[in-house]
């Protein structure tokens, strides 16, 4: 059990580490799982819930023991330089270190310098601090001026997952840029939150909707990175949350589906579905028509359609909508969840409005680690569209303002991906 005191001992945070420590060893011999390490063949840490249980607790403990330890003072003067770390990121990112430095063997700073088409010494710079971070390792060169670099298991993973640079730069670039401009976008409205108000217009001149679609490039970008978020998170929540297996045949309509990544992993599962992927970008919709090819094609839809008019599919087996309320005000949250009824008045009673995106947890419902991974994702819908992630509770009264017969009838998971399932009840309530 991890106390949440603020006067914890070092001595007794240093046990419950050790235990932890010994547990998750234990865990990975078990399960005959090799031990990650910093190197290319590291094995990755396995993704089952006993191990992420124990990972979590393990944080959580660890940091505050670091914190303890640093004291304010050394804690914050590295935290304050965040942001120039994001800096080196960006052009290691932006100018494709990940790639130019190859999977086997190592590449000098010369070479690497020349592909990525910029000078030695800034790019020394660059190289020198990822490798305080464990991404790249630089080794004896024979020359004084060498310097040789070869890959870690951080760095390995982005140039093999391709999907995750476009994650991590769309952090490191746009979102970035967005990000300093936050107290400027509440000097210039401190009262009142629009989407149109956010820290992302005001710092690009336009919501991020428009902006990405005046920028195909940087939309596309986007979609890539969306579907690249998935490869980050351990579970696929939206295939094993729910039991799809109990929804009779017919079709699942992603509502503002993207790409429609996510429901292509459903089709792939589940032969008895068909989907019809909504989205209002045609850039979106058009990369999805390159993910399904062969026999998916004929098995999926794709419809441009704004999500703030009335839903015109009549014959739906679920609605599902994946990371979409977190990037709207509450208001519009409100008129997102009106625009479903005119589709579930029409299909057959208890047809499933899911609603797959993040729930935070209730205050003190789990550790400060977990609510602060929730709570950086928070930030991020506040600066891209001056939105905010809720709880259960907060969906459910956004729901009843949308439509007192919208009812909430299982939390099936609360988390980063959480899934709700919501039915339009017969008849209004009395309460
Ligand atoms: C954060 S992405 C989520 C995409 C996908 N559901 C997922 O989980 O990755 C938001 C999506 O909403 C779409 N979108 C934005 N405004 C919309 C609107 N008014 N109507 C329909 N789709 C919209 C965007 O084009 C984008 O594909």
């Amino acid at each position: 059990m991890i106390e949440n005191t603020n006067r914890p001992s070092l001595t007794g945070l240093a046990e419950t580490i050790s235990t932890l420590t010994n547990s998750i060893a234990s865990h990975l011999k078990e399960s005959n799982h090799e031990t990650p390490d910093f190197t290319t063949s590291s094995a990755e840490i396995p993704s089952n819930s006993e191990y992420e249980k124990l990972r979590i607790g393990l944080n959580s403990v660890a940091l505050d023991l670091l914190r303890l330890v640093n004291g304010p003072k050394v804690g914050l003067r590295d935290f304050f330089t965040h942001h120039y770390e994001m800096a080196a990121w960006q052009v290691a990112l932006e100018f494709d270190y990940f790639n130019h430095v190859p999977l086997e063997g190592s590449i000098t700073l010369k070479e690497l310098a020349q592909k990525a088409g910029m000078d030695e010494g800034r790019t020394l710079q660059v190289m020198r601090f990822l490798a305080t971070q464990r991404v790249f390792k630089e080794l004896a060169g024979e020359t004084d001026e060498e310097h040789p670099f070869e890959h870690t298991a951080t760095s390995a993973m982005i140039a093999r997952e391709p999907l995750l640079k476009d994650v991590f730069l769309m952090q490191a670039d746009e979102m970035f840029r967005a990000a300093s401009s936050t107290s400027d976008s509440i000097r210039a409205s401190p009262f009142k939150i629009t989407f149109e108000g956010s820290p992302f217009a005001l710092r690009h001149g336009q919501t991020a909707y428009k902006w990405y679609e005046e920028h195909p490039a940087y939309a596309a970008r986007f979609s890539r990175a969306m579907a690249g978020v998935t490869q980050l998170h351990a579970r696929q929540p939206s295939s094993t949350e729910f039991d799809w297996e109990s929804l009779p045949a017919g079709t699942i309509v992603d509502v503002a589906g993207g790409s429609g990544y996510i429901s292509l992993d459903l089709a792939k599962k589940f032969p008895q579905f068909d989907f019809i992927i909504q989205d209002i970008s045609p850039i979106m919709l058009g990369q999805g028509k390159k993910l399904w090819t062969g026999d998916l094609e004929s098995r999926v839809r794709f419809m441009e359609y704004n999500y703030f008019e009335a839903q015109p599919i009549k014959d739906a087996t679920a609605f599902f909508t994946r990371q979409i309320t977190h990037n709207l005000t509450d208001e519009d949250t409100v008129r997102f969840f009106r625009s479903f009824i005119p589709g579930l008045e029409a299909c057959k009673p208890g047809t499933p409005m899911l609603i797959n995106d993040s729930v935070l947890p209730e205050p003190g419902e789990g550790t400060a680690y977990e609510e602060h991974g929730l709570r950086q994702v928070d930030l991020a819908m506040w600066i891209g569209y001056n939105s905010r992630q809720r709880t259960a509770r907060e969906f459910e009264r956004l729901l009843a303002q949308a439509d007192s017969r919208l009812k909430l009838v299982k939390v099936h998971s609360k988390g980063s991906m959480g899934l709700l399932e919501v039915q339009l009840s017969a008849a209004a309530s009395q309460e």
